[in-house]
């Protein structure tokens, strides 16, 4: 049995549709008559086993608590405290608002399941309410401390029905429990996430507090160690900070109909992103393989121009010209030899990196002087009322960084215009255009500065952070809205900003042409550029840290499947051993992320020779075919089978560089 990649399944796991689009594909399953409160129940009550399982404790010795809300999410909640106190769980649920579904008490009381309502204006038959605001207070605490003491919370007390940020009890209980996860959540990332001295948290559907659509936390939430997220991936699932709070995602597949479904998120994967690396062909030469013009670095910052640079060049440039004063180019020409001095033809410009706005030195004026006269010769957009591919015709897609962000005209950009910053660039830019807001400010709702931003100028949008979000501007309709987050932490480091400047430019111009017939592409461009980044630094720091991973799928019919496959992700020391002592690998700094380009283009243009096996696969294979094991013992039963799975390297594909990088991460595929 080949288990194939189900395209479908793949878009599942990589979109992410708004809570109205939700609604709409979740109505004609509910009037067909499907039990999808239950099946989220077992969805949420499996996961919460092997979470627990992570832990090494066992359901039937486990204490779970439920924060349950009045609404639906409330009531999944309990669905899933019923078959883990049926499990032998001890569960108490505490009501977090006025009421519960009746249906849902009743069975998780039938399993053994105990209510203790939180507020003094709930009404839930059979279980007393506080009567007075300091028995409500009392109550309150005791709460705390039960999910102090408690293995699992499972947080389920609002979903895609919140309005706002949370506010009164749900309020408190977040804002204290957060607190003690905090505390208690061991400061090494490097420790193992399933035995820290604290309950492990599940978030049913998102977590609670988090703003669904659009990727904020407006106050008080809880993070989660894991969400398990109902048929579809809402956008608070990929866009920061609210991602950062859902740990890993179980996707528990519903069937919907994505197939028209408008798309509000989408996250980039190696599919994608491979897709974008232009093949070199026999008929090509190095104009027609893209020609990076790169106006970077200074006699202050030279380092900026070679990073730009020789990440263009490693990136799959036919040819790099530098244009910059003495000292950076003396630079650039010791690292690449091969870069061609001086102005001429080119596909896509890289300006601004490493030339700086604040010190106006004699070399820095030459260097926005030369990207003044760049951006004017490609003309005023404000005056012409040129369409897309009119300005395409009369610009050249450009990379604008750092020193050149406050140069733009800054208005009726073409999308294939390319704004790099950062969280204080964008500040900067967006005050100059009269708009008030801090770096600050753009880190608590990147996504809707971002596209402030994008509709502002006309450009397309990339803001750099954990996870970066690219937007590009559509002719008919909302915006194009891409994350990436492949990237471990150490990502964050000086001169790493350029080399993604010189990655961009690569892309823009080995793809100028596909560009040039559909300028719709440049957010697919822009991202794939930052993922490709994103791969580099895994690879140059052996790190498993990723700002963001593809969800785990379930499919609720076959259990056992996502069972394995979840424990094999989740499995830490799966994740140790490979290429360093620690899944968290080690630091780098910017130049390495350059030698590793080549690498991470060769990893992606390897995929479709690779044949990725799923646990599913292996299953069958070590079921039918394996019937002996190492030491030659026959392998009768199919317990034992699995365990020996577990020790059993996850691919036996021939190329073994490949897969010691992909196979660690089968996820991605
Ligand atoms: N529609 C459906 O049929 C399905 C719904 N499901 C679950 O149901 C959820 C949606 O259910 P609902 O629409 O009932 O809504 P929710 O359960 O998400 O939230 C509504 C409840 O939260 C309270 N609330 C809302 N905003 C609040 C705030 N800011 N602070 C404090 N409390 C607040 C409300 O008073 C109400 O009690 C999904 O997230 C999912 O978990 C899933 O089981 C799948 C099927
Ligand atoms: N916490 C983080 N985790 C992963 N990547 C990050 C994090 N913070 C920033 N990055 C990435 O690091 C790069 C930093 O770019 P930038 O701030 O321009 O650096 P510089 O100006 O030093 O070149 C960006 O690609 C950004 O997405
Ligand atoms: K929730």
């Amino acid at each position: 049995m080949t288990d194939v990649i189900n395209p479908l399944d793949n878009k599942l796991k990589k979109t992410a549709y708004s809570t109205e689009t939700i609604h709409t594909m979740t109505r004609p399953l509910l009037q067909e008559g499907r039990p999808l409160m239950e099946e989220a129940g077992k969805a949420a009550a499996t996961t919460a086993a092997l979470m627990l399982s992570m832990a090494d404790i066992e359901v039937s010795h486990s204490q779970v608590v439920i924060l349950a809300g009045s609404g639906g999410n409330g009531c999944n909640g309990l669905f899933a405290g019923a078959r883990l106190a049926s499990m032998g769980a001890k569960v108490i649920a505490l009501a977090t608002g006025h009421c519960l579904q009746p249906k849902a008490v009743e069975e998780f009381t039938g399993a053994g399941g105990n209510i203790v309502p939180l507020s003094r204006e709930a009404s839930i038959p059979r279980f007393p309410s506080p009567q007075t605001a300091s028995q409500e207070q009392d109550k309150l605490q005791q709460a705390v401390k039960l999910t102090q003491s408690c293995d699992l919370i499972i947080d389920a007390m609002t979903g895609i029905g919140q309005h706002g940020s949370l506010h009164a009890i749900p309020e408190k209980l977040a804002e204290q429990i957060k607190g003690q996860i905090e505390n208690q959540t061991t400061a090494m990332l490097s420790a193992d996430p399933w035995h820290q001295h604290r309950p492990l948290v599940e978030a049913i559907d998102v977590p609670s507090g988090v703003g669904v659509d659009d990727g904020t936390v407006p106050g008080a939430y809880i993070p989660a160690d894991v969400t398990v997220c109902f048929g579809a991936l809402k956008p608070c699932c990929l866009l920061p900070p609210a991602a950062y709070a859902c740990g890993n995602i179980v996707l528990v597949d519903f069937k919907f109909d994505i197939s028209h479904a408008p798309v509000a998120v989408e996250a980039m994967d190696t599919h994608s992103c491979a897709s974008l690396i232009r093949k070199a062909k026999f008929s090509d030469n190095k104009y027609t393989r893209g020609v990076v013009g790169l106006v970077t670095g200074s006699e202050q910052y030279p380092g900026a121009a070679v990073l730009s640079s020789c990440a263009a060049a490693n990136s799959g440039a036919g040819m790099v010209r530098y244009i910059g004063p003495e000292r950076p180019s003396n630079a650039v020409l010791s690292a690449l030899p091969e870069a061609v001095l001086g102005e001429g033809k080119v596909q896509a410009w890289v300006l601004g990196s490493g030339v700086s706005t604040a010190i106006a030195s004699k070399q820095t004026d030459q260097q926005r002087t030369i990207i003044s006269r760049i951006l004017a010769a490609h003309g005023d957009f404000t005056k012409s009322g040129m369409d897309e591919n009119q300005k395409h015709d009369s610009c050249r897609p450009m990379v604008i960084d750092a020193g050149a962000l406050d140069m733009l005209p800054l208005r009726q950009l073409p999308s294939h215009v390319v704004l790099t910053p950062h969280t204080g660039e964008l500040a900067s830019l967006l005050a100059s255009m009269g708009e008030t807001v801090t770096a600050s400010d753009i880190s608590s709702k990147p996504l809707y500065w971002a596209r402030r931003a994008c509709d502002l100028t006309g450009a397309t949008i990339l803001l750099k952070g954990g996870i970066t979000i690219v937007i590009s501007p559509r002719n008919n309709g909302d915006p194009k809205i891409f994350t990436t987050g492949f990237g471990p932490a150490w990502l964050a480091t000086a001169g790493s900003g350029d080399v993604l400047a010189g990655i961009e430019g690569a892309l823009l111009a080995s793809q100028s042409e596909i560009l040039a017939s559909d300028p719709s592409q440049i957010g697919l461009v822009t991202a794939s550029a930052a993922f490709l980044h994103g791969i580099a630094a895994s690879l140059a720091s052996h790190s498993q840290q990723r700002a963001w991973r593809l969800p785990l799928l379930m499919d609720t019919r076959s259990i056992e499947d996502f069972t394995h496959e979840a424990k094999q992700a989740w499995s830490y020391e799966y994740r140790v051993g490979r290429n360093s002592a620690t899944p968290l690998g080690h630091p780098i700094h910017a130049s390495e992320l350059v030698n590793s380009l080549k690498d991470a283009q060769e990893l992606l243009l390897a995929l479709p020779y690779l044949h990725i096996e799923r646990p599913s696969e292996q299953v069958h294979v070590d079921k039918q075919v394996q019937t002996e094991d190492t030491n030659n013992r026959p392998i009768s039963d199919r317990s034992r089978t699995e365990t020996e799975q577990q020790n059993l390297p996850l691919e036996a594909s021939s190329q073994e560089h490949t897969q010691a990088f992909l196979g660690i991460d089968p996820l991605w595929f």
